[in-house]
């Protein structure tokens, strides 16, 4: 990487791989209505007003929000169309309009995936959820795995507000959820974490002979052998061997989880995107260069200002960094909370809605919550610590590399469906520089410097890209 003549760092022009060809390319483009986007699932009620209006987005072929057809158009059933119109939504994005024909078509077809952080995937394995649910049985017939509990709980928000026009009955398979004592699970839609839902197939509270859709979100996380790929496949095979249509999305699909993904939902229908179509247009990337960690913090509160303007979250390698920079803010008369997968799961929920309504604008955490959460006000992202890969300890030595794909999804919790947003990356010393530089190559990204003793101009620069 190399600095140009205002002192940012410029990657080198690397064109990265493509992976596949892009067919939506040459789609025409279409006249499109004003929409203006609101967020009611029972999960959004900030009282920050967010709109946007995203007409020209949605009417651009290159992007991602972009459909040359109507929800209409997509063969879905007309209690479903009345909950999507409900929720403000008026044209399909690009994953939805090209993934539900393919997800609704008969007989059911695997599908693998991908689209960029914000743009809709939620509702396109929701719908086909409820597409394929037969109403008059009480029968479990669609799971949902999610890798956290503040996941499966807003996806269970997105189910019940499309599903409201549909007599659809759902149950939760996360941790301390289920009264005590009960027995059996009749809901037809179930989401939750695979090792709760494995629990409660194994001890047959939920009778899965009947289950004909399974749905992985953040699927690459889900199938990671390094991470939750063994439980998730446990859930596999606890259903039925045959007729279960498995649906696999997310933003990303490292290579080494892609042969996996393909074994796991075999002939699968494919939508996947080139590496430099990874990034989302709206979020502006920044760095500022720290002398060291303690004057990470003091960075970190130097932002205060400009971290409340809308909502941001900070990111932390570790739990007991983000407890202890909470604490500290806490003591000083800053309004933070933190969450992290140590507390128990009541002060999570309550943590993450209260987040969610707005009562808290600045949550400090670790990746926990890096993938999937959609909170429309986040508008900056704070990357205290860089996404660093094998967690297990091995992230101090000097070749820790750069976990690219969290670090994909950790600034995609803002910039969501089409709205501005930023990123910081904290950078201390000539390793983790290293390690951003990484990440500008392998995005083929600038990430720009913002100079962390010029408050003025920092505010200027960021209040600029979120214009
Ligand atoms: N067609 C649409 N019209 C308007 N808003 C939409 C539409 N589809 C989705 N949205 C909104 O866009 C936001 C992002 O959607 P969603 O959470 O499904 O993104 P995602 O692709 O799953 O992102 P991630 O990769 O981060 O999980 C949500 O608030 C959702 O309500």
């Amino acid at each position: 990487m190399e600095k140009d003549a205002d002192g940012f760092y410029t990657p080198k022009a690397e064109a990265a791989a493509p992976l596949v060809q892009d067919e939506n390319k040459d789609v025409k483009e279409e006249e499109q209505p004003q929409a203006a986007v609101s967020s009611n699932t029972d999960l959004i009620a900030s009282t920050f007003e967010v709109t946007v209006t995203l007409a020209d987005q949605q009417a651009d072929p290159n992007s991602p929000l972009f459909s040359a057809k109507t929800f209409e158009e997509l063969g879905l059933h007309q209690d479903l169309l009345k909950g999507l119109y409900d929720l403000g939504f008026s044209k399909p994005s690009k994953i939805q309009e090209r993934a539900l024909p393919l997800l609704l078509a008969n007989p059911p077809q695997n599908m693998i995936g991908q689209s960029q952080s914000g743009t809709g995937k939620t509702a396109a394995f929701v719908l086909t959820m409820l597409s394929r649910i037969d109403f008059s049985k009480n029968k479990t017939q669609a799971l949902c795995l999610a890798p956290s509990r503040e996941l499966a709980r807003q996806i269970m928000s997105v189910v019940v507000a499309m599903g409201k026009f549909t007599p659809v009955q759902t149950e939760y398979a996360i941790k301390d959820n289920l009264p005590k004592g009960a027995s059996r699970i009749t809901a037809q839609v179930v989401v939750g974490t695979p090792g709760t839902m494995t629990d409660l197939l194994k001890k047959k509270i939920i009778d899965a002979s009947e289950v004909k859709v399974f749905v992985l979100d953040e699927a690459d996380n889900m199938l990671d052998q390094d991470g939750l790929g063994d439980q998730t496949l446990r859930v596999k095979n606890l259903l039925p061997r045959t007729g279960v249509q498995i649906i696999l999305f997310s933003a990303t699909f490292p290579d080494h989880v892609r042969n996996f993904a393909s074994k796991f939902a075999p002939s699968a229908n494919k939508i996947e995107l080139q590496r430099e179509e990874l990034s989302v247009e709206g979020i502006r990337q920044f760095y500022m260069d720290c002398k060291n960690e303690e004057h990470k913090y003091d960075i970190l509160v130097s932002l205060y200002q400009l971290l409340t303007i809308g909502q941001s979250i900070i990111f932390c390698q570790h739990r007991h960094t983000a407890d202890r920079i909470s604490k500290r803010m806490s003591a000083e008369g800053h309004k933070v909370a933190s969450l992290h997968g140590a507390k128990d799961a009541a002060e999570r929920d309550s943590i993450i809605d209260n987040f969610r309504e707005g009562h808290e604008k600045v949550l400090i955490t670790t990746n926990v919550i890096s993938r999937g959460i959609d909170i429309m006000q986040v508008n900056m992202v704070v990357n205290y610590d860089l996404p660093l890969m094998n967690e297990r300890g091995n992230q101090h030595s000097n070749d820790a590399k750069p976990d690219i794909e969290t670090y994909i999804h950790r600034i995609g919790r803002t910039g969501r469906f089409g709205r501005k947003g930023i990123s910081i990356n904290f950078v201390h010393d000539r390793k983790t520089w290293l390690q951003m530089e990484e990440i500008e190559k392998t995005l083929n990204k600038k990430i720009i410097r913002i100079e962390t003793n010029d408050l003025d101009e920092m505010e200027e620069k960021m209040k600029k890209a979120l214009k």
